[in-house]
């Protein structure tokens, strides 16, 4: 994938070579290393405080060591990786909003004024904008350059996407999650924009969950209690028409998914296997964490809840991964905003372990 600068590199590969390609990363992924985090909760154990006093800054600095593989691990870089695409599902009605919305967020953000801009140079991180699915008219603005195509299909009707392009989307996101890892960014954050994109990520955390979908479903930006109701619908509809298969993620995401939520699946598994760990943001990015683990339980070791969406479905999905939300902020944005507001958190989990005092 070295070669690979932009979506269409990839026209070169078949669907067998994609998939082994995917495998490679997935099998690549190693699992934390136990003894760097056994070292971490040593040192914590010394420090002059009661054991385990400092909660969520405790678990973070176990999590950490284990995932750098050091009782000492350090954050170089910070990055929010924002992965855009437009949904085919819109016109069933179940968001509130123009579907040209994405396209404008998407701008604002590059012109860095967003709210994930906002948080994530308040917290010192470099933001990453990957349009991989917008249906707007391509620019070189929006870096059509990881365009795979122009929004899903409504899966309302259809599979929302090719198998094919679920592939692609993962390694896109695989791809830049390495190359920022690669650049020092070792602690990841997955963020996006996509009108309409909480009807998907409701969907996959109704099917893997097993829950109904009114369990998991909310008002995304607002949409009254008929659209709800259509909403609800329009899921476990879908999920019955579709009949995906719970063992192949990659059909799952194909039927009744999206291709924003697949490259933040791509990405979390990327920063994984380049040996990063991801904080996740709200709904859209629960859901991708969710996927992530149904094609490696082990990522979970790899992954740092940040706040409850105010979705139901986003503290759903973080329980079906035994993951627990460390901040409740009311907050429903997406973006990456709630992940953001993590990274300082991170951050005092090391300053802990490096700054403060031992019993000796
Ligand atoms: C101005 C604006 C900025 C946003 N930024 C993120 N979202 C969030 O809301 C959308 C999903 O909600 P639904 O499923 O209800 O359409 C996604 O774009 C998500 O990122 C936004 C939504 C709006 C309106
Ligand atoms: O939880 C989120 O991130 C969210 C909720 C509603 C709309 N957009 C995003």
């Amino acid at each position: 994938m070295n070669n690979v600068t932009k979506a269409k590199d990839f026209e070169l590969y078949t669907d067998q070579e994609l998939e082994a390609i995917f495998k490679e990363i997935l099998d690549g992924i190693k699992q934390v290393d136990k003894k760097a985090q056994d070292v971490m909760v040593d040192r914590l154990a010394n420090k002059c405080k009661p054991v385990g006093a400092l909660g969520v800054l405790e678990d973070v600095a176990i999590k950490l060591a284990g995932v750098q593989r050091t009782g000492k691990p350090e954050i170089t870089g910070k990055a929010v990786l924002v992965m855009s695409g437009d949904h085919g599902v819109i016109e069933e009605g179940v968001s509130q909003c123009e579907q040209s919305l994405t396209d404008s967020m998407f701008h604002i953000f590059l012109e860095n004024k967003g709210g994930i801009n906002v948080l994530a140079n308040h917290v010192g991180a470099k933001v990453i904008c990957t349009d991989v699915a917008m249906a707007s008219e391509p620019t070189e603005a929006n870096s059509a350059q990881w365009r795979i195509t122009n929004g899903t299909k409504n899966f309302a009707k259809e599979s929302a996407a090719s198998r094919r392009e679920v592939l692609l989307a993962l390694l896109i996101g695989a791809k830049i999650a390495i190359d920022e890892v690669a650049e020092g960014n070792n602690l990841l954050a997955t963020g996006e924009v996509g009108m309409a994109n909480t009807t998907p990520s409701s969907a996959l955390i109704s099917f893997f969950t097993g829950r109904p979908a009114a369990d998991v479903t909310n008002r995304g930006t607002g949409i009254n209690d008929i659209a709800l109701e259509r909403k609800v619908k329009v899921i476990d509809e879908a999920i019955a028409k579709h009949q995906p298969h719970a063992d192949d993620p990659v059909d799952v995401l194909s039927k009744i998914g999206g291709l924003e939520i697949a490259a933040n699946v791509g990405a979390i598994l990327g920063g994984a296997y380049a040996g990063a760990a991801t904080i996740l943001d709200g709904i859209i990015s629960n859901a991708a964490g969710l996927v992530a683990y149904k094609f490696k339980a082990d990522i979970v070791d790899y992954l740092i809840a940040s706040h409850s969406s105010a979705e139901h479905g986003g503290p759903i999905a973080l329980e079906a991964m035994g993951l627990k939300p460390c901040l409740n902020m009311g907050m429903r944005l997406g973006e990456g905003t709630g992940a953001a507001l993590m990274f300082p958190i991170c951050e005092a989990s090391i300053k802990v372990a490096n700054e403060m005092g031992d019993y000796a």
